[in-house]
């Protein structure tokens, strides 16, 4: 079966080949999981955030989670920080079975998991650089490289002169920046993006999404939850799941009509 996503982006599900703008790869025997959610939900109250999610995520991929206001977006990235505990199911991140992770081992899960909060969760009262480096000082990096690899990240997110501030003198899309520049400071596995570039002008989110991309071109694996289309489109997918009201949108019940037409609830490419 092949479906047409558009004009550039053909996909054959049967295939072990895929050509996305051009580009051939024997995708499904070349990498192997990352992260795999099986049958996993989360609960608050009586209420699913997630029901009955399975899916994986290959080592160098970048993923979408896409799906309307309150369709789980944040949650189902939210447990793969382990910022909120699983109610049923298992997940599985970088080899590491997080329910069976013992709190000594939360940190070094979290140290190779570079996090975008969709409300930032900066420390206010520390400067901008001190929120940055603190990732490295928990990696154990010493000052020297510390200095050089915070002023890096604030040089290309354009946060330099505010290296000194603290993020509640900074405006939303300059703390968003100051966001991704920790995200990426450690070099990461991994990248979680919860609408990373909701808070930017036009031209910052181009330059921040160039700067994710880069991670993705150096084999970071990148998860961005975002049900913003333009963003979806400048960057290109690997994978894009779409949930809905929790759940994994079944072939046919993808919900935005933007998104068509989609196949499935995993896809490759672009959307029209
Ligand atoms: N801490 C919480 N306590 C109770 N309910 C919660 C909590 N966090 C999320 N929820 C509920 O879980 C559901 C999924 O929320 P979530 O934030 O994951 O959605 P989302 O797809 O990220 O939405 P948005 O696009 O608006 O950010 C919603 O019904 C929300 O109200």
């Amino acid at each position: 079966m092949a479906a047409l996503l558009d004009n550039t982006c053909h996909i054959s599900v049967n295939s072990t080949y895929v050509n996305v703008e051009g580009r051939t790869e024997k995708f499904m025997e070349r990498k192997r999981s990352i992260i795999q959610l099986f049958d996993v939900s989360k609960q608050y109250g009586a209420g699913y955030a997630l029901k009955n999610i399975t899916l994986s995520v290959k080592v160098g991929d970048l993923v979408f989670i896409t799906g309307a206001s309150g369709a789980g977006k944040s949650t189902l990235l939210n447990l793969l920080y382990l910022a909120t505990p699983v109610t049923r199911g298992q997940i599985i991140v970088g080899g590491m079975n997080l329910a069976r992770l013992s709190p000594e081992k939360i940190p070094y899960l979290r140290r190779r998991i570079g996090v975008i909060f969709q409300d930032f969760k900066l420390i206010s009262h520390r400067s901008v650089f001190d929120n940055i480096s603190l990732v490295l000082e928990a990696a154990g990096q010493p000052p020297a490289v510390i200095k050089k690899k915070v002023e890096e990240v604030l040089e290309r997110t354009g946060m330099t002169e505010y290296m000194n501030a603290l993020p509640p003198s900074l405006s939303g899309g300059q703390q968003q920046k100051v966001a991704v520049a920790r995200a990426v400071v450690g070099d990461p596995d991994i990248i979680l993006a919860d609408e990373p570039t909701g808070s930017l002008d036009a031209c910052s989110a181009e330059v921040i999404t160039r700067y994710l991309m880069e991670y993705k071109e150096k084999g970071t694996t990148i998860l961005i939850a975002s049900h913003n289309t333009a963003l979806i489109n400048s960057t290109g997918f690997d994978v894009l799941y779409t949930l809905e009201a929790g759940q994994l949108a079944q072939p046919g019940e993808n919900i935005c009509a933007a998104m068509n037409p989609i196949m499935g609830n995993e896809t490759r490419g672009r959307v029209s």
